[in-house]
């Protein structure tokens, strides 16, 4: 029997191209660029299985490609490029990879707390320019130890984060639909209204996923709560922050800084971000870690294989595709 064919949207490493050739032929798009609907719909027809890496699925994708693809296996926890409706309604499953990256994530939003608060780019910078000196008033940052820090999304990345605070001895606040006994139990925040969040916070970072509701939920008067000195965090995803009303609000010293990792028309930036020095920004690499990646690339062999086999991905994202067919 010939084997099932996989199409990979983005290049990935050989680990995991290995993995799924033991099982699967695959294609993969040699081009570091996420493809339009179009390509993806040229390149992966007749594929049983395309692995998504932030390509655009929409109405047309899963129309196109639903005679032959039986999932899309999305590299990544967050999934707002799929039109997972769209793809239920033709029968495709939709898998994504939580949990392998959670601590990946957690880690790299206090990295860029972090960063932010004592300004670790700006003091390599100096003393890359040969200006090596000591001094008591050289390069003052925000103490991290011991504030207030307010988590928007009580999921697992939001607990992550809080249990890193808990070692820095931060008071720990946190915001979602509803209050997460679990979140409380291990890492002792306490559940407020966002606005609360917003206003009492010496920093507040972003952990929802990116949905019609989430959208812009930080805007101009969001930021006109927060307190002049805090600092904003955001390694979700860019368009949960109004990113102009971002960029005015560090210009007229509304907040005091911010770190992100994610922006509303990645890559381009909303004009006047990068010449901020209260920024922090990074290329989205929130879960880039050599361990996380792989164990994102296995997730995704399995979820594939699995469908393959008959049944339902391990981390499905729509099981109603199981229960219609
Ligand atoms: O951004 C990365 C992810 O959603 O996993």
């Amino acid at each position: 029997m010939s084997k099932a064919r996989v199409y990979v949207t983005y290049p990935l490493g050989d680990d995991i191209l290995a993995l799924l050739r033991e099982q699967c032929e695959v294609v993969m798009n040699p081009e570091e660029r996420s493809l339009s609907p179009e390509e993806l719909i040229e390149n992966a027809r007749g594929f049983d299985a395309v692995l998504t890496v932030s390509a655009g699925v929409n109405e047309e994708v899963a129309r196109a490609l639903a005679s032959s693809c039986k999932i899309f296996a999305n590299y990544g926890v967050g999934y707002n490029n799929i039109d997972v409706e769209a793809a239920s309604k033709h029968g495709i499953y939709v898998s994504n990879t939580p949990d392998v990256l959670t601590d990946a994530t957690a880690d790299f939003a206090f990295a860029l707390l972090l960063s932010a608060a004592r300004r670790v780019v700006e003091c390599d910078s100096y003393v890359r320019a040969g200006k090596k000196n000591w001094g008591p008033m050289n390069l003052i940052g925000a103490q991290v130890s011991g504030k207030t820090i307010g988590i928007l999304g009580g999921g697992r990345i939001g607990k992550a984060v809080a249990k890193r605070a808990q070692g820095f001895n931060m008071r720990i606040l946190y915001n979602d639909q509803r209050p997460n006994p679990d979140f409380e139990a291990e890492t002792g925040g306490i559940f407020t209204d966002k606005n609360t969040l917003l206003s009492e916070s010496d920093f507040v970072s972003v952990h929802v996923p990116l949905l019609p509701s989430t959208h812009h939920l930080i805007g101009a008067e969001e930021l006109e709560l927060m307190k002049t000195s805090a600092i904003l965090i955001n390694d979700s995803r860019g368009p949960i922050i109004d990113e102009q009303a971002l960029v005015a609000a560090l210009q007229g010293g509304v907040i005091a800084g911010a770190g992100l990792d994610v922006f509303e028309s990645e890559p381009e930036l909303a004009p006047g971000l990068a010449e901020l020095p209260n920024v922090v920004l990074a290329p989205h690499v929130g879960s880039s870690t050599t361990e996380a990646r792989v164990a994102m690339g296995e997730l995704c062999a399995r979820n594939i294989f699995a469908v393959l086999d008959g049944g339902a991905p391990v981390t499905c994202v729509n099981p109603e595709v199981g229960v219609k067919a």
